[in-house]
């Protein structure tokens, strides 16, 4: 792999945090319909289905809710989203520095890899609990209920039911989702810089289209992977306790009951927002680091 500045671990995790603000401003709102899809309810037929597909949800969202519907539950993942992204980068960072004693000496593609993968196992600590309380909002908007008045409601409810484990249901599925597609995430990025990069240059120096490009390639590769484990999570972070006895349950439920189509449940608001999300989130982190080369040269 091309050669490449080290980056410090506070850069990476200050320019994580820009670029997760990035991604979730550009994503939400296909967010919210993806959950919506992936968890709504399945209908004795095809006439009384919630939603038909993503544009359906899209329209009821709009007009039930009005535009603010799309950005219902952004509370948890804004407090989430920037630190979720600062600590992937870091880990992303420090799994390359672990892993190249020597700064002159390229990282293989495996290793880049690895370091996502670490990135995953991070991240895992605040995405888990992040993501049960969005889903939970997200849902509950959507079944016309309002259990919970927020994020901090729904976390402080959750803690007092059940504690801890409560607001970590769903932890293993969120490394099944996150380890691998974090892999293939940073992978894809760092090979695509490397090769939109024209001969004899850097590849801090790519242009911004080549960036967006990268990233939203990166993203949508992520989501191929991702997409099965995440709408097992997202279904067993929303059932009622008990209703599956543990991760092969959800699987053999969801087989059973709607087939494997249904492990790909919100494929079109995932790819639609993919791209645009994660191109913005690359393009935030390359502008906040170079911003941060230029302004605190000496971190
Ligand atoms: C599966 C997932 O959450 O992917 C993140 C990007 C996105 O589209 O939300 C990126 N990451 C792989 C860092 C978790």
């Amino acid at each position: 792999m091309g050669e490449e500045a080290r980056v410090s671990p506070l850069k990476n995790f200050v320019a994580g945090g820009v670029a997760g603000a990035c991604l979730l401003l550009a994503g939400h709102p296909l967010d919210t319909i993806k959950v919506r899809l992936q968890t709504q309810p399945k209908a004795p037929c095809a006439q009384y289905v919630l939603y038909t597909g993503t544009y359906d949800c899209f329209r009821k969202t709009v007009t039930k809710e009005g535009v603010l519907g799309l950005y219902k539950g952004m509370g948890a993942p804004l407090a989430g989203v920037a630190p979720m992204m600062a600590i992937s980068f870091f880990g992303f960072g420090l799994g390359k520095q672990l892993q190249q004693p020597d700064p002159n000496k390229p990282l293989t593609p495996t290793q880049i890899f690895l370091s996502g993968c670490l990135a995953g196992v991070f991240t895992t600590v605040i995405v888990a609990p992040g993501e049960r309380i969005k889903c939970l909002l997200q849902v509950q908007a959507s079944g016309g209920g309002s259990r919970y008045a927020g994020p901090v409601d729904c976390a402080i409810r959750l803690y007092k039911t059940q504690g801890i484990r409560s607001l970590y249901k769903g932890t293993v599925l969120t490394l099944i989702r996150d380890v691998p597609s974090n892999g293939l995430y940073f992978l894809t990025y760092e090979l695509l810089k490397n090769f939109l990069t024209p001969e004899g240059q850097s590849v801090s120096q790519l242009s911004t289209p080549k960036i967006l490009l990268a990233g939203g390639i990166a993203g949508i590769l992520n989501w191929t992977i991702a997409l099965p484990p995440d709408v097992l999570k997202s279904n067993f972070q929303t059932a009622a306790d008990g209703k599956y006895r543990g991760v092969a349950d959800v699987l053999r439920t969801l087989l059973r009951e709607e087939g494997p189509k249904a492990l790909y449940k919100g494929f079109n608001a995932v790819f639609l927002r993919a791209f645009p999300a994660n191109a913005a989130c690359f393009l935030g982190f390359e502008m906040a680091l170079k911003g941060l080369n230029a302004f605190a040269p000496s971190w």
